[in-house]
């Protein structure tokens, strides 16, 4: 595919056709007697008006593992969960959640399929009119018919791995940004949820609350052996967390394997978006006649 921009009339800022990725065909990133992924995605396309933002994309997100998704902005990591949870429906390929087609499935099926799954989202969107506690109880009233006294010790064991049992009677408001998405994290995972979907978690964290949300993504995967996928600019701590870890850019995986693979990837692209280089592959400059060229004209 080469040269050719895929954003649609955006600057030529793409890069020429990178060394093949590890991972992401045939089997993917797991070996061939590694169990079946969670996630199998094989062949994806999906293109938004004649922006063509998925090109025949393959990806696993392995079982119990954490995966991170990462590439430039709007290369798509969004529109990728987005697909997973069955809300957008490829235009080709297939994408199977624990052995399903999801683009297949009917609404009622697809509903019991996501309530399988948790999702964290960058803004945490708890809801503003009610206490910690009754954001946490939302999805356990919404969704089953727990006596009440269950669901209290269930959302107090949600608050105390999140750290925040002691905040229960707060309202979201006088959270500070940190405690605001503990609160959503306790909230994803009050369900149990074989996978968990992380949108960009740790934007605009200080140093300790990104920490902080570090270390429970990875203790709340291990310790219910949960699936754990984060879309992430931030490329070294979402490593630093990462069993596996797929860089996506230009409609197709440039990268793929576990993330200490990644992080030693020699190919360019990969090279230039791990490091924050300015220039590479991704040209700095929009190709443009020469300078003395215009001028002088
Ligand atoms: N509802 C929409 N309608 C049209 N285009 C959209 C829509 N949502 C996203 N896009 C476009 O699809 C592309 C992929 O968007 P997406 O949000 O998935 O990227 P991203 O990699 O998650 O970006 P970021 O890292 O900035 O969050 C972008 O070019 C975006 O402008």
């Amino acid at each position: 595919m080469g040269q050719r921009n895929r954003h649609g009339g955006g600057p030529s800022v793409i890069a020429p056709a990178p060394a093949p990725a590890r991972g992401g065909v045939d089997g993917g990133i797991l070996g061939p007697d590694a169990p079946p992924p969670l996630v199998r995605v094989r062949g994806l396309t999906f293109a938004r008006g004649s922006h063509l933002i998925f090109d025949g994309v393959d990806l696993d997100i392995p079982r119990g593992r954490v995966t991170a998704v990462m590439g430039p902005s709007g290369t798509g990591k969004t529109t990728l969960l987005n697909l997973i949870t069955g809300q957008l429906r490829p235009q080709s390929g297939t994408i199977e959640v624990d052995g399903e087609p999801v683009h297949r499935l009917t609404r009622r099926d697809l509903f019991r399929l996501r309530m399988r799954m948790g999702m964290l989202f960058q803004t945490g969107a708890l809801l503003t009119d009610l206490s910690v506690f009754d954001n946490v109880a939302y999805p356990l009233r919404e969704h089953t018919r727990l006596p009440e006294s269950m669901i209290r010790r269930l959302v107090l064991m949600k608050l105390e791995a999140v750290g925040l049992r002691g905040a229960c009677d707060q309202m979201p408001a006088t959270l500070s940004g940190g405690m605001a998405r503990r609160v959503a994290l306790a909230r994803a995972v009050a369900l149990d949820p074989m996978m968990i979907l992380y949108d960009e978690p740790f934007s605009g964290q200080d140093p300790i609350s990104l920490g902080v949300l570090m270390s429970l993504i990875r203790q709340l995967n291990d310790a219910s052996r949960m699936t754990s996928v984060v879309v992430s600019h931030d490329v070294a701590e979402t490593l630093r967390i990462a069993d596996y870890a797929y860089l996506i850019a230009n409609g197709r995986v440039m990268e793929a394997g576990t993330a200490d693979q990644v992080r030693a990837s020699r190919a360019a692209w990969p090279r230039q978006f791990l490091q924050g280089l300015p220039d590479g592959p991704a040209r700095f400059h929009v190709p443009a006649p020469d300078l003395a060229h215009d001028i002088l004209a």
